[in-house]
């Protein structure tokens, strides 16, 4: 292999300028699921195709049309689709990663501004929204491409890069979008594409840094309850008309259990609990309860064994209660009964739940749920958006060239997890080129993506930039 010793010396010398360019990238309001935000979306996705320019790549903005949200018909961001290099002597790696982010304000309770990349240079931490989740990755390539171009290193594989501004929120036309090109055979983007590569999640703890074979699925819902025409005085309606904020907080009450048991009938019984062996693979796992109440920042874990907690995250269902729209949550005492309330949740799923299969027990339930509370209001279930677990088998030479390149670069062998959140295009890649995807995640699992403080070590953005580049390397020679 090229000795690559000037490689990671130039990420080294120029990391001050890299955190710049993190700067302007978190600068963007790319917030997909807001529809006041959508040109900043589009914003982002025009600065990263001149970025990507800029470094040589050859792409093209993929227009993926309209979708209707939060009652407007929108432009939906562009994904970005990139080439670099077209030796048919190496092979060629696709690297996905989105640039949108999750929603972020001040009064959240964040430190410091969540858009203004705020470097504490005690800890070395940069805090800002999308710093690890997902620009602090995207920009990891960049930054290879970069050090590779200058120092007129050659690039040791063909690149090709698929770049989407809607991940955060449903991934809407990606799927269709991957499937056309691959039907074009030889004309599309991703003809010849040997393997694919994410860097868009994390490690499980602060120290070991991680190759992840798994992701759990979402199915995202809102339970939308309406009566009244308009909010009433409690003083004046209370105990004389059917609440819509009753009958919610009744309905998800039903959902899960204090210790994370699922309580829609039939949602935990599809998954089969794990023998010996499995259980063994989550003891041999650096980690700790300290772990996950350091990264939750409290002392809040459901169970005392590490085990279960591990299997908690990777291997089981999930299902969380994210919020309220149109209820009272502004300071002081409004004495408000809310006309109308939506009630959001989501179940992250595992092989064999899909939508598909796990949908109709979910709406069934409500249904029945809803009847028995006697109420004259009106119940809408609406499915918002959804993707399919997966989970892929790591001994491939492309988790070997990851390995051996986090030995390189950390001189320690890594963790193999499975990551508890989504990224729902990953399947479509497996499925539909038929080849192996590895996760490689950048950040550490106190991070705090879609958290308040989000944050992104600058070792992990500098030494995470060496490990993108040196894993493109051993990828050429396996
Ligand atoms: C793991 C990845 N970085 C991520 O955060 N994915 C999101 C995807 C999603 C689905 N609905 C909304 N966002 C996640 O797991 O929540
Ligand atoms: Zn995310
Ligand atoms: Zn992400």
């Amino acid at each position: 292999m090229a000795n690559l010793d000037k490689f990671t010396e130039y990420i080294d010398t120029h990391a001050e300028s890299f955190i710049k360019r993190l700067g302007e990238a978190v600068a963007i309001k790319s917030i997909s699921s807001d529809a006041r935000r959508r040109q900043d979306v589009i914003a982002m996705g025009h600065w990263l195709d001149n970025e990507l320019k800029k470094l040589d790549v050859e792409t093209e903005l993929m227009n993926l049309g309209t979708h209707e949200m939060q009652a407007q018909t929108l432009q939906l961001p562009p994904a970005i689709l990139g080439k670099l290099g077209n030796d048919p002597k190496k092979k060629t790696v696709l690297i996905y990663g989105h640039y949108d982010v999750q929603p972020a304000l001040l009064s959240d309770g964040w430190n410091s501004d969540p858009f203004t990349l705020t470097v504490d240079e005690a800890t070395g931490r940069l805090y800002g929204r999308g710093s690890t989740d997902d620009k602090g990755p995207i920009l990891g390539w960049l930054n290879v491409l970069e050090a590779h171009k200058s120092l007129k290193l050659d690039l040791p594989v063909n690149l090709r890069f698929c770049f989407e501004g809607m991940e955060e929120n449903g991934s809407e036309g990606l799927d269709e979008l991957i499937q056309s090109e691959v039907a074009k055979g030889k004309d599309g983007w991703f003809h010849g594409v040997d393997c694919v590569c994410i860097s868009d999640n994390y490690w499980l703890n602060t120290r070991q840094p991680a190759l992840t074979y798994g992701l759990r699925g979402i199915t995202y819902f809102s339970i939308n309850i309406t009566g009244p025409g308009q909010d009433l005085h409690s003083g004046a309606f209370g105990r004389t008309v059917h609440e819509p904020m009753t009958d919610l907080v009744k309905i998800m009450s039903k959902l899960v259990d204090h210790d994370g048991r699922i309580l829609i009938p039939g949602v935990d019984e599809m998954v089969a609990p794990p023998d010996e062996e499995e259980r063994k693979l989550y003891t041999a796992i650096d980690y700790s309860i300290a772990d996950i109440e350091h990264a939750a920042g409290g002392q809040v874990a459901i169970s005392s064994v590490k085990e279960d907690v591990l299997m908690g995250r990777m291997r089981y269902p999930s299902l969380s209660i994210h919020g309220i729209e149109g209820a009272f949550s502004e300071v002081g005492a409004k004495t408000v009964i809310p006309a109308k309330v939506g009630g959001k949740f989501s179940i992250r799923l595992v092989p064999p739940q899909t939508p598909d299969n796990v949908n109709p027990l979910v709406i069934a339930y409500l249904e029945s749920e809803f009847a028995k509370l006697n109420t004259k209001n009106k119940m809408n279930v609406t499915y918002i958006h959804g993707g399919k677990p997966w989970v892929t088998d790591p001994k491939h030479w492309n988790f070997e060239a990851a390995a051996k390149a986090i030995q390189r670069v950390f001189k320690v062998t890594p963790d193999y997890t499975r990551e508890g959140g989504s990224i729902p295009v990953t399947i479509t890649f497996a499925d539909s080129l038929g080849v192996n995807v590895l996760m490689l995640p950048m950040g550490r699992g106190d991070d705090g993506a879609h958290s308040t403080n989000e944050k992104l070590d600058r070792s992990n953005f500098i030494e995470g930039s060496k490990l993108l580049g040196i894993y493109l390397h051993e990828v050429a020679v396996i």
